[in-house]
């Protein structure tokens, strides 16, 4: 993958802008990945109301990043994902790690304006959905749209087509897949993923390539299954029973190097 073109077979949902890499990374560097995160001190985790997170790379403030370095465990999959997927202009230098147990989500949002607007996700322990919803910005407020001189056809032919063109659809997070989303996935659109153990996918729309490459996974056929997907005519839904660990990977064009340590 040295530039978009080999990203191409990656495309999944209704935009171009939008990537699923199933097993990205092996099982062995799954387990590694884990070992490094919960080797960090206590003091690393900031617990929100709904999750856990780790912030690698310095303190990212509207005007830029207060950087520092990130750990040679962390480069080691950035450098890779900056290089196969061409898609950040210089390498990526923030990490944050969120942690969700079953219950746990995040509300729909965009990501702040002081990041490049490429996202890379990857995905560790259970499997979860994450659910993108366009982004109405003013486009859609009622009392704007009142406001608008009522001949104003153009506006409300512009506004019909964007809303033609922007449905809410959902993608299935499987451990060790790679998510990039970029552009108009990152402006038009909010992501999140519910805070319910009972996920359903109707609207996912990587199912195929999601499953295929875990039919054989222990964790969909051994007794001991974390996780349970169930084919119940059109209602899919998954079970959350582990914990879910992501890698948000972004790059702060403006960096201020932090010449403090903490
Ligand atoms: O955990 C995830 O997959 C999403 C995290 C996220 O959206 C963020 O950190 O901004
Ligand atoms: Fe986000």
């Amino acid at each position: 993958m040295e530039d978009e073109g080999n990203l191409n077979k990656f495309r999944v949902g209704p935009h171009p802008t939008l990537f699923y890499i199933p097993d990205f990374i092996t099982d062995y560097q799954q387990t590694q990945l884990l070992n490094n995160i919960y080797q960090a001190p206590v003091s690393k985790w900031k617990s929100l109301k709904n999750r856990r997170l780790q912030n690698w790379g310095g303190v990212v403030h509207e005007k830029g990043l207060l950087s520092q370095d990130l750990p040679t465990w962390l480069t080691r999959i950035t450098e890779r994902i900056f290089e196969e997927s061409g898609l950040f202009p210089s390498a990526i230098n923030h990490v944050l790690i969120n942690e969700y147990l079953p219950n746990q989500g995040i509300m729909p949002h965009q990501d702040g304006p002081a990041y490049f607007p490429v996202v890379a996700i990857l995905s560790l322990g259970s499997p979860v959905v994450m659910d993108f919803t366009p982004h109405s910005r003013l486009r859609l407020d009622t009392n704007d749209a009142e406001d608008k001189n009522s001949d104003d056809k153009s506006f409300e032919i512009e506004t019909k087509k964007w809303l033609d063109d922007h449905h809410p659809f959902s993608i299935l997070l499987m451990p060790r897949s790679l998510l990039i989303f970029k552009d108009e996935m990152f402006s038009e659109y909010l992501h999140g993923i519910k805070d319910s153990e009972v996920q359903q996918y109707d609207k996912v729309v990587n199912d195929i390539e999601a499953l295929e490459q875990h039919r054989l996974d222990p964790l969909f056929s051994g007794s001991e299954k974390a996780v349970e997907v169930m084919r119940n005519g059109e209602l899919r839904s998954i079970q959350r029973t582990t914990t879910r660990i992501s890698l948000t990977c972004r790059l702060v064009l403006k960096v201020h190097k932090n010449l403090f340590k903490f």
